[in-house]
């Protein structure tokens, strides 16, 4: 393939860091079968349709993938990864109260973490993220270390 035309459209994606407040543990999921980067940890969340908010995609995603239903949702941070299969803007939102009881609808493996994580790999647009996190809580820069690839 060669290199990517100019302009090439974004893929705007809402993406929600579900911090679970009696212990600020992080959830993480992997990405389904079939997809771009299967068995890779992320945080939930999806591409967001025409005419929804970010709020209102995310809560639709998080419905569809998690069977948990968001109370709030506002966008804490915004990137941009360029993959070979999408370039992807992400627009993250810290999410700390929901309703429902969790239920992997698409297949995934779900795991509530503690920085530094103990699951790998992680699909690299998410990297950023621990860092941010990983500041905010005070802990050493190395808590933010994660695995990308696979080996
Ligand atoms: N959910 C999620 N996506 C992320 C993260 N980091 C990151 O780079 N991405 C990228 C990977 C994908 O290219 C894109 C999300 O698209 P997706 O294919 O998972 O979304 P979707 O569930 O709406 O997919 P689809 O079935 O409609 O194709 O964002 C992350 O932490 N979580």
């Amino acid at each position: 393939m060669s290199g990517q035309p100019q302009g090439r459209k974004h893929t705007e994606v809402a993406v929600g860091v579900l911090i679970r407040p009696a212990d600020d543990a992080l959830l993480l999921s992997t990405r389904p079968e079939g997809k771009a980067y299967a068995g890779f940890w992320e945080f939930p969340g999806g591409k967001i349709e025409a005419g929804e908010t970010v709020e209102q995609a995310l809560r639709r995603e998080l419905h569809e993938e998690l069977g948990i239903t968001i109370a709030g949702a506002e966008v804490w941070k915004i990137t941009e990864h360029d993959y070979p299969h999408a370039l992807v803007r992400l627009h993250w939102c810290k999410v700390t109260a929901w309703s429902g009881e969790f239920e992997m609808r698409e297949g995934q493996a779900m795991r509530w973490q503690q920085l530094p994580l103990d699951v790998a790999p992680v699909l690299p647009g998410a990297l950023p993220v621990l860092e941010w996190l990983t500041q905010e809580r005070g802990l050493p820069a190395s808590a933010a270390l994660a695995v990308s690839t696979l080996a």
